[in-house]
């Protein structure tokens, strides 16, 4: 152990209402992507044995939570909301140290963490069936809804606070129980997510959380018998394993994957409005969002204004350490993407596209030490090459030039993926034809790509997603089953 080991915070598992090393006192660091020497926290590198505890913990507690009353679990989320609320700056500082987004996206992430949480704690009070006139007059005929049991939540690090909430919080509202396995890479922002609900007063067993490797702690999960539903966000190879071993076993599963997601600028746009939401949903958060803008489908006629500009405001965005205030685009979450990034880059010039700006490792000094790429943007691109197909999770813009909206829109279906598109174009003709023949589940115009409110349903169409919704009212479909009831007298 180095001075810095011993001097470092320690994170533990959360198990059946108590913070628990891992079997055997296993641990790894997380280490701050803006500089790869600075341990933020040491966390636990637990085994299938910590699984156990935490999945017989869930089973135990389900059934004494699922019998209270929906405002009763509701009125904890709330509690749990106001102390994350009380807990903003804390946890926001913790995201951007251990995945780099910049200080204001992550406390922005942390508030959007507590309006969902009390969203969901306020469905604790609301219908959950209906009345059907049945075909006997003397019957009464209605459905309503029971939670699966136990939830296996396995979450990415890309949104460590709002994406494991939007899956925690309907689980548990409904009357799950809940197994959870954040991204090691973001394991200390988990547990300080956990301790809210600590705090709040959750009782034990209800919700555990285990951090340890994909391989084993997620895997452990998706396999395991005593786990009724699995919900994942992530990439598309562990999403399709995670899906097959649930199925294997005849579990429920929703799984939220990658995107390769449009813009097309029309030649009707207002062209600086369209450069805008190109920048923020392309390269907040460093291009790692799954709902990122990566293509710039650009029609011909504006194509030459909209690239210079582009140019000119990508310039002048600073990257830098999230938590400094003049930093725009701080560094990739981890080294392994940061290769990825530029990797690709490196694809893309060899297929013959135009690198015109940035895609490199910034010269200045003070940043060596950390994983950032300058944001890249490739003019002269086609379909076919792989930065046009494949998702990259960086700060790469990929433009393309079409004839018009009829070649746009073509181009834009031309993906495995299909999460999220957009349109600029002041045409209501245009943005009908885009809203009808787009092939994704969140379709906007004139907003950029990125941008999902919690009140709606969120999920991709193709290989982005298992084809089920998450958030708003759609996520009391996976979280539960139907139950028809019939009596009589
Ligand atoms: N749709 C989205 O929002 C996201 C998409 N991605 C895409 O995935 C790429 C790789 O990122 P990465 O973090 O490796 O994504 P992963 O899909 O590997 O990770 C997502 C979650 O799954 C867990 N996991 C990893 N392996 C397994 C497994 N075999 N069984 C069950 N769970 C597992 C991870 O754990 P652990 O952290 O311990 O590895 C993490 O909690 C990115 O470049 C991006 O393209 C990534 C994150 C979010
Ligand atoms: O665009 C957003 O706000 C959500 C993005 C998202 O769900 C993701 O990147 O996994």
């Amino acid at each position: 152990m180095n001075d810095m080991t011993q001097t470092s915070p320690v994170y533990d598992n959360y198990i059946n209402g108590e913070w628990k090393s891992a079997e055997g006192g296993r641990t790894q660091k997380s280490i701050n992507p803006a500089n790869k020497n600075e341990i933020v926290g040491i966390i636990p590198d637990s085994s299938k044995q910590d699984l156990e505890k935490a999945v017989a913990a869930a089973k135990t507690s389900r059934l004494a939570w699922r019998k209270l009353a929906g405002a009763q679990r509701g009125n904890l989320l709330f509690k749990a909301a106001d102390i994350m609320e009380n807990r903003i700056n804390e946890i926001g500082e913790a995201m951007t140290l251990e995945m780099g987004k910049t200080l204001p996206e992550a406390k922005g992430e942390t508030a959007r963490g507590v309006a969902i949480l009390r969203y969901y704690a306020g469905e604790g009070m609301r219908k959950i069936g209906d009345v059907i006139p049945s075909s006997d007059a003397d019957a009464f005929l209605y459905t309503t809804r029971s939670p699966l049991g136990t939830v296996g939540v396995i979450s990415p690090w890309n949104f460590p606070v709002a994406i494991p909430i939007w899956k925690l919080a309907p689980a548990l509202i409904y009357g799950n129980s809940v197994v959870w396995k954040p991204a090691t890479e973001t394991a200390v922002t988990a547990a300080k997510v956990m301790q809210c609900f600590h705090d709040a007063g959750l009782p034990a067993g209800v919700l555990n959380m285990v951090v340890g490797s994909g391989s084993v702690i997620g895997q452990g999960i998706a396999e395991h018998a005593d786990i009724n539903g699995i919900t994942f966000t992530g990439s598309n190879a562990v999403g399709q394993a995670v899906g097959q071993a649930a199925l294997a076993r005849g579990a429920k599963y929703q799984l939220e994957m990658g995107g390769k997601n449009p813009i097309i600028i029309a030649a009707d746009a207002d062209v600086d409005l369209a450069v805008e939401a190109t920048i923020s949903g392309g390269l907040r958060s460093t291009g790692q969002k799954c709902t990122a803008t990566s293509r710039v489908i650009v029609v011909k006629d504006v194509y030459e204004e909209f690239k210079s500009k582009l140019i000119q405001k990508v310039a002048e965005l600073k990257v830098g350490n999230g938590l400094d205030a003049q930093t725009w685009l701080g560094p990739c979450a981890n080294e392994k993407q940061m290769e990825t990034v530029i990797s690709y880059i490196r694809k893309g010039v060899d297929e013959g596209a135009v690198l015109l700006h940035g895609g490199t490792r910034p010269t200045d000094r003070a940043l060596s030490d950390g994983f950032y790429v300058t944001p890249a943007i490739f003019d002269k691109v086609t379909s076919k090459m792989a930065i046009a197909q494949e998702e990259i999770f960086g700060p790469v813009l990929a433009l393309i030039e079409v004839n018009d909206i009829q070649e746009a829109i073509e181009l834009a279906n031309d993906t495995t993926y299909g999460l999220s598109a957009s349109i600029y174009t002041r045409n209501i003709g245009n943005a009908l034809q885009f809203v009808q023949d787009m092939e994704a589940g969140l379709v906007r115009v004139n907003a950029e790509t990125a941008g999902v409110e919690l009140q709606a349903p969120f999920g991709g169409m193709k290989q982005s997603s298992s084809h089920s919704r998450e958030q708003g009212q759609a996520a009391i479909e996976f979280y539960t089953s139907i139950k028809t009831v019939f009596i009589k007298p």
